[in-house]
């Protein structure tokens, strides 16, 4: 729902938080580059790494898998250096329970059919994929009560704006991790 563009544009503005780069099944987008957008792992590879315990939360989003390796977030936390993560709604769920310090902010989008047109105008889903990922949408919509905050992504400036304002309160509060879903 757009967390991608959200978190480019936060990294920005609080330069102290470090991103969680995500584990992915799914194929690379023209313009993605492995290990900094995603580590691509093929399917063998990622359950290799799910039977090793080597993620922190993984699960299935639009028929591929994306999970957190442990290896992205074990030292930042142990240090006490902020960290973002990217995830979905299933993902931020299991984050709850194992990083329960963690912030968690739902992002929404003004509404599904703004979110359809974005989709589409990203030209990277087919069409079958745009619906599978509005259908998602609107069930993580339902679950947007579990989240200590939500930030509805309509102008972006206004959204960054407020997801700096919730990131900085919490890191004035103390080292903790911030998790994004929608
Ligand atoms: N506030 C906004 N206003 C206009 N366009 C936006 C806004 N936020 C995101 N977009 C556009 O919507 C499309 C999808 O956004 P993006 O690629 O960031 O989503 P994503 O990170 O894949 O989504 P998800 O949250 O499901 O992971 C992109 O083309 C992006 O430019
Ligand atoms: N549970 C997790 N979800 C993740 C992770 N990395 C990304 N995601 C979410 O998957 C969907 C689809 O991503 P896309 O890049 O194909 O658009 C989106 O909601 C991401 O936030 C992760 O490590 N764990």
């Amino acid at each position: 729902m757009g967390k991608g563009t959200l978190i480019r544009a936060l990294l920005e503005r609080v330069p102290e938080l470090e991103l969680a780069v995500s584990a992915t099944t799914r194929r690379p987008r023209a313009g993605e580059t492995q290990d900094v957008d995603y580590h691509f792992l093929s399917d063998a590879e990622f359950e290799r790494r799910v039977q090793a315990g080597g993620f922190v939360e993984w699960a299935e989003y639009s028929g591929r898998r994306y999970g957190t390796l442990r290896s992205e977030l074990d030292d930042r936390l142990r240090s006490g250096r902020p960290v973002v993560l990217e995830i979905e709604l299933q993902g931020a769920r299991q984050v709850r329970q194992t990083v329960p310090a963690a912030v968690q902010v739902f992002i929404a989008p003004p509404t599904l059919e703004t979110l359809r047109l974005r989709l589409v105008g990203r030209g990277t889903d087919s069409p079958e994929d745009v619906e599978r990922r509005l259908q998602t949408a609107a069930d993580e919509l339902a679950a947007q009560e579990e989240f200590a905050y939500v930030v509805v992504n309509d102008r972006l400036e206004e959204a960054v704006g407020r997801l700096e304002a919730i990131v900085r309160e919490n890191l004035s509060a103390g080292p903790a991790g911030t998790t994004l879903s929608s």
